[in-house]
């Protein structure tokens, strides 16, 4: 069977009002051009959705990861709905295109991309996560539990075809370097690397040999771009999505979800400064204002049907998260409560990228020796 690929493409071309939220216009600009692409027989299926200011373009299509048609389709598609947003003089239109001009792969040139190439299983349920104010660090905590806490996902303890564990690429974004560990096995030391999230990312999970899954294919991929990197300087968070597979031989949807029951904390937040909770919310409520926040999270659920996708059903909309949106207000009044102290504030190796070190070279000069 021919495999399908899922491509989850995103960028920031605009907002409104400031970094809140994406205008419908630019929703129905996205949605015209990959309905054009879908007819022309480039896409299979399409998706367009929004966290915060963040549009996010979900495609299926059979020519592999890193395509240059696809990651070109999702360059013009942007670059059609900043059109869409400098005419209405949206806030930071074009934000994320750090680049003047396509050149063959749209990686490093602003926007975030998580796609996986697989054979499409008999029923194949697939799930969507946004987020919006916050980095590619955010993931490690609860991709590690889906596929690596017993505490979390039951069937590592009671399922036989993933009792043995997975494989989880961890890549280096600092160093450009990546390793494969394996869990549990190496459960200790890749928690050593990754509970350092602002530089080891979680970028892939693989089944093990043994397993429903064929090893070569991805059961989880995350976006890891660093926006920092590319433009030398702070010009907004990167905002991650990850795609995730679930059911027969993986973590079952329950399991998925779980660990955004916690609300856990993510650097973001406020001028990208902040450590704040990670609020799970619905499509409609994922608009980030208080103190520009708190960070959020959406999940779209899919099943696919021959590459087409059928949903999404907003899964964080439902009563069950309720207690945790309460509990990550809580989280908020405290840790707002701290103003510009540590550790609501990042700690100043952190800072380094944002627009805090010019207000320090004003204050180089009045330093003098201590005694
Ligand atoms: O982090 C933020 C935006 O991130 P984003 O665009 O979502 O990646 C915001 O908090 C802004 O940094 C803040 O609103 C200040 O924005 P500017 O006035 O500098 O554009
Ligand atoms: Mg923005
Ligand atoms: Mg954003
Ligand atoms: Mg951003």
């Amino acid at each position: 069977m021919t495999k399908i690929t899922i491509s989850l493409i995103k960028a920031d071309v605009g907002g409104y009002p400031g970094h809140c939220s994406v205008h419908p216009e630019l929703i129905k600009t996205a949605e015209e051009k990959l309905e054009e692409a879908k007819k022309s027989g480039c896409l299979v299926d399409y998706r367009v959705m929004a966290c915060g200011d963040d549009l996010e373009l979900l495609m299926s299509h059979r020519t592999g990861c890193d395509c240059g048609d696809i990651h070109g389709l999702a360059w013009e598609t942007f670059e059609a709905a900043t059109e869409t947003a400098k005419g209405l003089k949206l806030y930071g239109y074009g934000q994320d295109l750090l680049a003047d001009a396509f050149s063959g792969n749209i990686k490093g040139m602003g926007p975030g991309v998580a796609e996986m190439e697989i054979t499409e299983r008999t029923a194949e349920p697939i799930i969507a996560f946004m987020m919006d104010k916050t980095e590619p660090g955010a993931f490690n905590l609860p991709i590690f539990k889906m596929f690596a806490d017993p505490f979390n996902t039951a069937g590592l303890i009671i399922d036989p075809s993933f009792h043995h564990g997975f494989t989880f690429e961890v890549w280096d974004i600092l160093e450009h370097k990546k390793v494969l560990m394996n869990c549990p096995e190496e459960m200790y030391d890749m928690l050593a690397l990754i509970g350092a999230k602002s530089r080891y990312v979680i970028k892939r999970v693989f089944a093990k040999p043994g397993s429903k899954i064929p090893q070569s294919e991805p059961v989880a991929v995350i976006s890891t771009e660093k926006l920092y990197q590319t433009a030398g300087k702070y010009v907004g968070k990167d905002d991650p999505v990850a795609l995730v597979r679930s059911q027969s031989g993986l973590p079952a949807l329950g399991e998925v979800l779980e660990p955004f029951s916690i609300g856990h904390l993510v650097s973001g937040w406020m001028r990208g400064s902040h450590n704040g909770p990670l609020m799970p919310c619905s499509f409609d409520t994922a608009h980030p204002t208080r103190f520009d926040g708190p960070p959020r999270v959406i999940a779209a659920g899919f099943q696919l049907a021959e590459g087409k996708f059928v949903g999404p059903v907003d899964l964080f909309n439902d009563l069950a998260f309720d207690r945790v949106r309460q509990r990550c207000l809580e989280i908020t009044d405290y840790m707002r409560a701290h103003g510009p102290f540590e550790p609501h504030r990042l700690p100043m190796e952190e800072m380094e990228y944002t627009t805090l070190p010019h207000v320090m070279d004003c204050l180089r000069d009045r330093f003098v020796d201590t005694e």
